[in-house]
């Protein structure tokens, strides 16, 4: 038999993933590291944490396989968007990595806007300037640690550090690249312009290459480390929600995807780059050659919940937390949750604002304001269904996945917000599975990635709306979405005793 592996430096942790040549998974092993968070707005993660916990996984992930090391044919990454890494002269790590939901940048994007105009910016990149994105991140650095700055040679994305220290080999992909700002989406090439505005020297952006480009194999050290072989081949690998998109299916006009991550997605396949959305969603370049996607974010998805926990249940597990959610009405006994406790991005582009439970009665328990959460953080992720729809797409069926996905409540209150066909895969790991899947076409196992999706990706389980729940849900959003209005000048003052 013949295998891949599919890598995914997610924000919560690294999730590796070993297939077999008909998309089975094999075995999965996955290593957790923590955030640094040392002021309000500030999210950092040690890239060198990554390579220590990949380098571990892999080594796990080796025990005890039954086939030799040479039947692995091909790995590839899939990674965490838009965290800034950046090397000096010898490749070494300057600082730790500012990752996708640090918000600190609020004038570095008003700088962009000022110096590239607005306009201009969207008809290069697409995109608006957003806090979690890259550019911002390195006109911080610039503009905060000069020192350090001025050391800087190469920057790169998260997924692109870990490989260059599996392989020696620095590169960035596309679809990760389109996440920097610096990406001219159309042409494919580093934007000289958007770099002559700002003052970067277009040197420190990295090679760019396709997601299923073999960037060679494994040095000699991780060849001792992991036990895996000289004569595996190295894929690029893509960011993560376009590698989420391609181990869902996600390879077609008219496909949908919802990811419950740290962050929420709400994910639309586009097969060309010139439609507008007005930056009103990210548009992207796909990890699938020449195609593009669209998506909408919710920065604290997955995190709301984790939030939820470790502060009111950090005892029990997530299985344990979530089984009463059931017992619990739809709109959790007049209960509702926002989750904006990092800010947010789709559809209130606003560092600033803070998350709300509304409705607080004697009568609520932990099991009313967990049902809550879950309701909130699905609210949310349909305010970027909403725009999809308003914009023309049918969305009648959702391919669902990440650590959310894993909860069959969850699923059907997905299905009951979303008024949609809500589908989970065998495997909800539609990011390593797309990083799998990269390094099978990668191999040459299929002659195109919809022949690999037909091959490996296989449904699981359907979860139908029920039209009860949908009627009340169709209100309570109504409610939800006033939230964010009646909420923002109260958290603009309540800045001020932030630390
Ligand atoms: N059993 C579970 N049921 C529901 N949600 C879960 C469960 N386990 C984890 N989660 C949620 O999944 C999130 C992690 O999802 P994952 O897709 O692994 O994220 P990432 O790729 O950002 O590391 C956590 O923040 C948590 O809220
Ligand atoms: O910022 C974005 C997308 O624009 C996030 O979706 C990151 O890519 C992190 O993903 P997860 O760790 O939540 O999967």
């Amino acid at each position: 038999m013949k295998y891949i592996i599919g890598v995914d430096l997610g924000t919560s942790a690294v999730k590796i993933l070993l297939v077999n040549q008909h998309g089975k998974v094999a075995k999965e092993v996955s290593r957790s590291y923590p955030l640094i968070q040392e002021k309000v707005g500030y999210s950092e993660q040690d890239p060198n944490q990554w390579v220590e916990q990949t380098v571990s996984g892999l080594s796990e992930l080796l025990t005890g396989f039954k086939g030799s090391p040479e039947d692995i044919e091909g790995i590839s990454f899939s990674g965490q968007m838009h965290g800034l890494v950046l090397l000096d002269e010898n490749n070494e790590v300057l600082r730790n990595a500012i990752l996708w939901n640090d918000t600190r940048t609020t004038k570095e994007c008003e700088e962009i806007y000022e110096k590239v105009g607005k306009d201009r910016l969207l008809e290069i990149t697409k995109n608006p300037a957003l806090e979690g994105f890259t550019l911002p991140k390195i006109l911080w650095v610039k503009n905060h640690e000069p020192d350090i700055f001025e050391k800087v040679k190469t920057f790169v994305l998260p997924k692109d550090y870990v490989r260059y220290k599996l392989t020696g080999q620095l590169h960035m992909d596309y679809s990760d690249a389109a996440g920097t700002l610096l990406l001219d989406m159309a042409e494919k090439s580093w934007s000289k312009e958007i770099c002559n505005y700002l003052g970067i020297d277009l040197e420190i952006c990295p090679p760019l290459i396709d997601s299923h480009d073999n960037v060679g194999g494994f040095t000699e050290a991780i060849i001792e480390a992991t036990g895996l072989s000289a004569r595996t081949r190295v894929f690029a690998g893509g960011a993560d929600n376009a590698c989420g998109a391609i181990g869902s299916g996600i390879l077609e006009d008219g496909k949908t995807l919802a990811s419950t991550g740290t962050s929420g997605v709400v994910l639309s396949y586009e097969a060309n780059s010139d439609k507008d959305f007005d930056g009103k969603v990210h548009y992207f370049n796909h990890a699938a050659p020449d195609v593009y996607y669209t998506m909408g974010v919710t920065l604290a998805a997955g995190y709301s919940l984790s939030w939820f926990k470790d502060n009111f249940a950090k005892d029990i597990s997530f299985e344990l937390l979530l089984k009463d959610v059931d017992t619990v009405p739809v709109g959790s006994n007049g209960l509702i949750f926002t989750p904006y406790i990092v800010g947010e991005r789709t559809p209130h582009v606003d560092a600033n604002i803070r998350g709300s439970f509304i409705g607080i009665d004697a009568s609520h328990e932990r099991k009313h304001f967990t049902r809550a959460v879950l309701e909130g953080i699905t609210f949310s992720l349909n305010e970027s269904i909403e725009i999809f729809r308003r914009n023309g797409k049918t969305i009648d069926t959702v391919i669902s996945i990440g650590g959310g996905a894993k909860n069959e409540s969850w699923l059907q209150m997905q299905a009951d917000i979303f008024n949609a066909r809500i589908v989970k895969l065998q495997s909800e790991q539609g990011p390593g599975m797309g990083a799998a899947m990269l390094a099978a076409y990668g191999c040459g196992w299929f002659d195109s990635l919809k022949d690999c999706a037909a091959e490996f990706l296989k449904e699981d389980m359907v979860y139908q709306p029920i039209q009860e729940n949908v009627g009340k849900y169709k209100g309570l959003f109504e409610i939800y979405k006033e939230i964010y209005g009646k909420t923002r000048e109260l958290n603009k003052k309540l800045m001020n005793y932030r630390n």
